[in-house]
């Protein structure tokens, strides 16, 4: 129990900590914890400079001993009523600050992780030809995105323009959003040194929302054979909180039974990390898909063990996205390009028929999972408005 009256319903309560970075106007950035409708104002509260660096990740280096040890002592602060003194004033409304990006993103990968999105994708991008890739079974597939774009929910999303097809430039008409979950790297690892799937919490700090921006024309003319560049690099955004591992215990599963067998690798039955999260995609205000992220055929301690299998090393920083989370039914899509069948079927909306982005759309991700003792664990929100291509002079 806190002292701290929290809203009902709150997914921001006493057993999730999220971490972000925020300010208020004249003051610097710095770290703070979510707590309810508040934020508690880290720099303030320990006097920890690492906590006034304006990310996430100068504290994330230090390691699971000092995450773990800072999470007992905001419990502590946050439940026992001797501390309210001290701490109350050290709290903000939400509502009167301004989130920052949380962490100095170091690379960016993308899986490709959910079996229906990458089936449908399949079946879209290459008729007549098997909806899943002969390697897809064998091992999580992904792209190296751009770290350098990866920006805090809320930022415009501004269209973006470019070769649409053989002699044709102009802004993107198929702009798409994907729902997704990352997983930011506290602790670096040796260059040659694999990291296997049970030292996932030795290097992962935490969780965030994710919308890997996609414009379907740009894409389609350039992936083969390299993959996704243009069509995905101009922003992606993400939530402005950071919802620590060790808040998502109670929200572990076992993941789907795999095809065949993985080589050792990448067999993560000893320590399963499925996750029952639930995403949640609204256009414009309305519900438009219900996205689970339990059914997801690799999961994240796959992702990390082959994204070193080769001895590629983690930087603190470093975020790796789950892919798009589509379930098995149409209305758990987590892409425009799926939920409209590629624009053959556009979903009927207050606004109007949609199958693609519009100037002035706004896209809200949310995700809730099971907490300890019937809690809900909250991850905030990525959203953005779509704004319009800036006039240019014709490529
Ligand atoms: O199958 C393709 O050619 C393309 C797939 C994607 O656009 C998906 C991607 O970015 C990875 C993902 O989000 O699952
Ligand atoms: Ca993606
Ligand atoms: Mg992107």
């Amino acid at each position: 129990m806190t002292w701290l009256d929290l809203p009902d319903g709150t997914g921001f309560g006493i057993t999730n900590l999220p971490y972000g970075i925020f300010s208020t106007p004249g003051t610097a950035r710095r770290t703070a914890v979510a707590i309810g409708d508040r934020v508690l104002d880290l720099a303030a509260a320990t006097g920890d400079p690492v906590h006034a660096t304006g990310t996430l990740n100068a504290f994330m280096a230090r390691g699971p001993a000092a995450w773990g040890a800072l999470r007992r002592q905001l419990t502590a602060w946050l439940t026992d009523p001797a501390h309210r003194a001290a701490i109350e004033p050290l709290l903000s409304p939400r509502a009167d600050v301004t989130m920052h990006l949380p962490i100095e993103v170091a690379d960016y990968v993308d899986f490709y992780s959910s079996r229906h999105h990458a089936e449908n994708l399949g079946r879209m991008f290459r008729p007549g030809t098997p909806p899943l890739t002969p390697n897809w079974t064998h091992l999580p597939i992904a792209y190296h995105g751009r770290a350098g774009t990866v920006r805090v929910s809320g930022t415009p999303v501004i269209r973006p323009a470019g070769q649409l097809g053989a002699a044709r430039f102009g802004p993107s008409e198929r702009l798409d959003i994907e729902a997704e979950v990352g997983f930011v790297v506290g602790m670096p690892s040796t260059p040659g040194e694999p990291v296997p799937v049970d030292a996932f919490t030795a290097h992962v700090f935490g969780v965030c929302l994710v919308n890997d921006w996609s414009a379907r024309d740009l894409q389609a003319w350039e992936y083969v054979p390299l993959g996704p560049f243009l069509g995905k690099s101009f922003l992606t955004s993400v939530s402005a909180w950071v919802v620590p591992l060790a808040a998502l215990e109670a929200a572990r599963v076992a993941p789907p039974a795999r095809d065949v067998e993985l080589l050792p690798y990448l067999d993560d039955s000893a320590a399963p990390w499925g996750l029952d999260l639930t995403l949640e995609v609204r256009l414009n205000g309305e519900l438009i898909s219900r996205p689970p992220f339990k059914q997801l055929y690799w999961t994240a301690p796959q992702q990390l063990a082959h994204l070193t299998v080769n001895g590629a090393s983690l930087r603190t920083g470093d975020l790796f996205a789950s892919g798009t989370v589509s379930g098995p039914a149409g209305d758990q899509y987590g892409s425009l390009i799926e939920l409209s069948w590629n624009g053959t079927a556009p979903l009927t909306l207050a606004g109007g028929a949609r199958s693609f982005l519009e100037d002035g759309d706004v896209v809200t991700i949310t995700a809730t999972a099971p907490g300890p003792g019937g809690t809900r664990i909250g991850f905030g929100e990525v959203t953005g408005t779509v704004t319009p291509a800036p006039r240019r002079a014709p490529a």
